[in-house]
């Protein structure tokens, strides 16, 4: 698992030891990272053509002293100084002494032949988009050769929602420091930056304000049937979906909803044909939910329709002391009758895009992890709120940002899937917030095998569901979820 801090709460952590150690030891030890990276990133250091875009702050400073460790290494190091009067002056004293030239002028920093590009404008201390003269340096860098790397953080990426307001560095890489950012994984900044590598500075940190799952904790937390399993133990699920005009969405989200837990999946709703020609392993009915047998959770809403019928199967299944996760049509009669969801006893799981979320009234700006939270707190449910970083928050502001997935998954459809592998997860009893976040994991994943194909259809991350559950299952140090035992 990997926990996102805030740069508040890197702040307070920073200075905890800042307290208790030499001056300016922190900031050796972000730079020693830092250079450690840039090395093994270029593959060598004699030769290597080095330009440091510093700005006035502390993440100048880091530059600054990765940068004069780069020079002693053999590098050909050029710090371009932003604010000349206000760039660290340790960091440049250290740069110096070590043999590193400096400049103010853009042109003259070898922008145009750089191997390496260090961006130290900005870090936690940035506000809002680039300023002019960084953004010109950061126009240079872009249009030049060199590898692309943030220090910290890409500057002009805001560190806790990852908005981006104007110009930011677009990152191949980002080497931050003591904790990954939320601005790093979500929102417009997982665009900037890169792949990031978390260097370790010593910091003692309270508990993190979202997390990310990793295929070991997902793997962690599918069990494995055992012995005394029968197709009931595994949780049993109820997809109401489709229509006789939108038959697709109800054969998705059931195929989806079998292929993420082998037990059993009960339909019922008006594409009950073609579910039951697609899907013989599916128990179908025609009627409405009370007819379909007992479930252990319900799915309702991917291509059911927004009429009279559809807004009285989703009170029905609403008035259920069941698990009931909400998509699509259903989300848009939610949105008109939102006291629905309000006080269930069972956990309400809601899985709508920006339009979606939007009809709610919640607004939606560049912070969506803050988004997702007010929207979870305002009606007590969970909420995932998809995108290319789909976030989920829980009731009791319980975050999770997810990692997976390709941009192959826009298409048509692929929201039924993850609707119906939330919902099989839902079924088997898991907390509701973890079965959206596992089950946004395991879809981003199963569209990625999908898309190592070509681009990829919403039948095809169905069918590679069940490969996504292997390569989970298969990374290392999986530590495996006992089965439970059924006497
Ligand atoms: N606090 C600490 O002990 C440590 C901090 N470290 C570094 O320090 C950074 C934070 O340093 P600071 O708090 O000094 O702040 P930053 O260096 O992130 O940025 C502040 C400076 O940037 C300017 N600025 C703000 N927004 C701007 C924009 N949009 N365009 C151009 N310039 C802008 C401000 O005028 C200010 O001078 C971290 O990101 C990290 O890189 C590391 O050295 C580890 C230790
Ligand atoms: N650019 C993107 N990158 C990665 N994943 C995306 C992107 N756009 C959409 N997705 C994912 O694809 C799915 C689309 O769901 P949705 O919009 O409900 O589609 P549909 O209603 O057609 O089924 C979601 O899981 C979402 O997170
Ligand atoms: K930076």
């Amino acid at each position: 698992m990997t926990g996102l801090h805030t740069a508040d709460q890197v702040r307070a952590a920073e200075s905890q030891v800042l307290a208790r150690t030499p001056e300016g030891a922190l900031m050796q030890r972000a730079a020693t990272g830092l250079a450690t990276v840039c090395l093994r990133l270029a593959g060598r250091a004699v030769g290597l053509r080095v330009t440091l875009l510093v700005g006035a702050g502390d993440n100048g400073g880091d530059a600054l002293w990765a940068g004069a460790l780069l020079t002693r290494r053999g590098a050909a190091v050029t710090g371009l100084l932003l604010d000349p009067a206000r760039a660290h002056p340790a960091g440049l004293a250290a740069l110096r002494r070590a043999g590193g030239r400096v400049t103010g002028d853009p042109a003259a920093a070898g922008l145009h032949r750089a191997d390496l590009v260090l961006d130290g404008i900005t870090g936690t201390g940035g506000r809002g988009g680039l300023r002019p003269g960084a953004a010109e340096a950061v126009a240079r860098a872009v249009a030049g050769p060199g590898l692309l790397v943030a220090v910290d953080l890409p500057s002009g990426v805001d560190a806790d929602t990852g908005a981006v307001d104007g110009e930011a560095f677009p990152a191949q890489h980002t080497v931050t420091f003591g904790a990954v950012k939320p601005g790093l994984v979500v929102g417009e900044g997982r665009g900037f930056a890169g792949r990031v590598h978390l260097v370790d500075i010593g910091l003692e940190l309270p508990a993190p304000t979202a997390r990310q799952l990793t295929d070991a904790d997902v793997a962690a937390r599918l069990a494995d049937p055992g012995a005394g399993d029968d197709k009931y133990s595994q949780g049993v699920v109820g997809v109401h979906a489709g229509s006789a005009t939108y038959p697709g969405a109800g054969v998705l989200c059931t195929g989806a909803a079998l292929r993420s837990r082998p037990g059993l999946v009960r339909y019922a709703g008006t594409a009950a044909e073609g579910v039951r020609a697609a899907w013989p392993e599916a128990i179908v009915t025609d009627g409405r939910p009370a007819d379909a047998g007992r479930v252990q959770a319900w799915v309702v809403g991917p291509g059911a329709g927004t009429d009279d019928e559809a807004r009285s199967v989703l009170a029905e299944v609403l008035a259920t002391d069941l698990p009931v996760l909400v998509d699509a049509d259903a989300l848009t009669l939610l949105a008109a009758s939102p006291e629905l969801a309000r006080g269930r006893s069972a956990p309400t799981v809601l899985t709508p895009h920006d339009r979606e979320f939007t009809r709610f009234g919640w607004e939606l700006g560049g912070d969506r992890i803050g988004a997702a939270r007010t929207a979870a707190a305002d009606l007590g449910v969970t909420v995932l709120l998809k995108g290319d970083a789909t976030v989920v928050a829980g009731p009791d502001g319980t975050t999770f940002v997810n990692g997976t997935g390709t941009p192959w998954l826009a298409t048509a459809g692929t929201g039924d899937v993850l609707s119906g592998v939330v919902g099989a997860l839902l079924a088997t009893g898991m907390d509701a917030t973890e079965a959206a976040a596992v089950g946004a994991h395991l879809h981003g994943r199963a569209g990625q095998l999908a898309a190592a194909g070509g681009p990829l259809i919403a039948s095809d991350v169905v069918r590679h569901l069940p490969a996504a559950v292997h390569l989970l299952r298969t990374a290392p140090h999986v530590p495996r979820a006992r089965p439970p035992v059924i006497r």
